[in-house]
């Protein structure tokens, strides 16, 4: 049975400091247990600033890069080099300064590469890559990814599956195409519920007042079509890691101790 937790920081600095902690921690537990382990990176600033934070870290390299797995909840389908992209902003953040296997970064197609502008193409090569990465003990197409590091909206997006969007009905496709995105650029790749539920710990890593209603929201029990990040849970364990004014409208079972 899948738990749910809920953490709360004083401020975005210290929830993006003390998620980079948690990082080190459990994939180190995690290589220690399988001998490797897979991380799933997010777009958006908290996201970025995990990956800085990490790459800042003085433990940092407990972790064994040469055995961790890259991948992507969603990216920005924009040229390589965009500073828009997903893939960039991590690359810059801390992917470029360890020592990475590169054949085990699995990054999600620029509209520049392959498949060109083909969006969908691109969208089905992923869901491709990740079948190829799934073995017999994931009983499926999707790996079950050990860390899935997600973001949400202010109107309860996460990774690119928005409210009422084709992507909040995919219930067959692990990796779909969105266009006309209401968060720009409009047209991206992105993991759709069922994928993202196959990992084994979801964090959702958010901060600031504009998200608080969808916190709220989404911890009291909103259907996932409304608030796609509703659905986002792990099999293992669900974590919520906030900044205090996130959590500003969560019930006092959430709130930090007053000292
Ligand atoms: O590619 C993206 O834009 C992200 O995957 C997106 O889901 C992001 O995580 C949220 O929009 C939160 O972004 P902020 O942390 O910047 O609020």
């Amino acid at each position: 049975m899948s738990k749910t937790e809920v953490v709360v920081y004083a401020n975005q600095d210290l929830l993006a400091a003390a998620a980079a902690a948690r990082l080190v921690t459990r994939l180190v537990d995690v290589q220690a247990a399988k001998g490797s382990a897979s991380l799933v990176l997010t777009g958006g600033g908290t996201g970025i600033a995990v990956l800085s934070e990490l790459r800042a870290s003085s433990a940092r390299d407990a972790i064994d890069w040469s055995r961790l797995d890259i991948y992507w909840g969603d990216e920005r389908f924009v040229p390589a080099d965009s500073d828009e992209r997903n893939e960039k902003q991590a690359r810059e953040a801390l992917l470029d300064h360890v020592p990475l296997d590169p054949a085990r970064i699995h990054a999600m197609a620029p509209s520049d590469g392959k498949f060109g502008s083909d969006v969908d193409a691109a969208a089905a090569d992923y869901a491709s890559v990740l079948a190829s990465q799934a073995g017999p003990e994931d009983h499926g197409d999707v790996p079950s990814f050990d860390i899935m590091l997600l973001g949400l909206g202010g109107e309860g997006h996460t990774a690119s599956v928005f409210p009422e969007s084709p992507a909040v009905y995919e219930n067959e496709r692990s990796v779909v195409a969105v266009r006309n995105c209401p968060k720009p650029p409009p047209t991206r790749i992105s993991l759709t519920l069922p994928a993202i539920r196959r990992a084994r710990d979801v964090w959702l890593m958010t901060a600031g007042e504009a998200k608080a209603d969808a916190v709220a929201l989404a911890l009291s029990g909103a259907g996932e079509v409304q608030l796609p990040v509703a659905g986002a849970r792990g099999h293992r364990r669900t974590l919520w890691l906030l900044d205090r004014t996130a959590a500003g409208k969560l019930t006092k079972v959430y709130q930090p101790p007053t000292a």
